[in-house]
């Protein structure tokens, strides 16, 4: 896993995985992120749940029928899965693997159960970021102005946004989320300073005994 670095340091690409209660703003916030970081990648998750108004198969979600999903699985094609609001989510491996190895960072938008299972798998090269809102209210009120859930859907994911948060101690890094342009700068910020991680600059130590080489001429 190599990316290209800056003068002539090669990087070990990293797995940026956003995680938070339903509507706290991760699906926001990763847009952003992939909106302004060239060598950031989304990885797009399969899904049983239907689709959202607006969403686009194949960029939001893969939305796959229980069949599919249990075939994927079956035939080891995904990273990792989980059972979220009853609905099954995965991360389709081969996207993945092949984004990392072509030096590429990869953005995630997946639960706690997920995150667990990626960091179990590559633990040094996971970064995780929890997202919190600011208040419960907030919370709501967001689930509501993005207007594509039922009132039962919201108040299923209400009810589960305790549960979710319970998880925010296995995270690196917590950011809440009440200005959203505060919010994404500390986001960035986190994703600059883990790209800039001694032991992610593959290159260095070559690097430096150059740097040393041509003080010693
Ligand atoms: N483990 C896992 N969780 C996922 C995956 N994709 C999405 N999720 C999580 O499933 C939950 C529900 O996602 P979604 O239905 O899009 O609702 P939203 O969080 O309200 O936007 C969120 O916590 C997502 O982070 C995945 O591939 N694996
Ligand atoms: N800081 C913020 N202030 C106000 N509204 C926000 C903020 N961040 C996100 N939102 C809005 O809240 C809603 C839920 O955000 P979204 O990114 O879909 O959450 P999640 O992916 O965590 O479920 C969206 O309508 C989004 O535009």
């Amino acid at each position: 896993m190599v990316a290209s670095g800056f003068d002539g340091v090669e990087r070990r690409g990293l797995m940026f995985v956003l995680s938070s209660p339903s509507g706290a703003g991760k699906t926001t916030l990763s847009r952003m992120l992939i909106a302004e970081t060239p060598a950031l990648q989304m990885s797009v998750s399969a899904t049983t749940r239907p689709k959202r108004p607006g969403e686009v198969h194949g960029k939001d979600y893969f939305f796959v029928d229980h069949t599919r999903f249990e075939t994927m699985v079956a035939n080891g094609e995904l990273l990792e899965w989980a059972t979220v609001f009853d609905n099954r989510y995965g991360t389709p491996r081969a996207p993945v693997e092949a984004a990392l190895s072509s030096g590429q960072d990869v953005l995630f938008d997946i639960d706690w159960q997920g995150t667990q299972q990626l960091r179990d798998r590559s633990p040094k090269d996971v970064v995780s970021v929890f997202i919190l809102p600011p208040s419960v209210s907030a919370l709501e009120q967001r689930l509501h102005t993005r207007a594509q859930d039922s009132e039962e859907i919201i108040r299923g994911r209400m009810r589960k946004a305790g549960d979710e948060m319970s998880h925010f101690d296995a995270y690196d890094y917590i950011v809440v989320n009440d200005n959203i342009g505060i919010a994404f700068e500390a986001v960035k910020s986190i994703l600059r300073a883990e790209q800039l991680k001694r032991e992610r600059q593959v290159g260095l130590s070559d690097f430096v005994l150059g740097l040393r080489r041509q003080l010693e001429k």
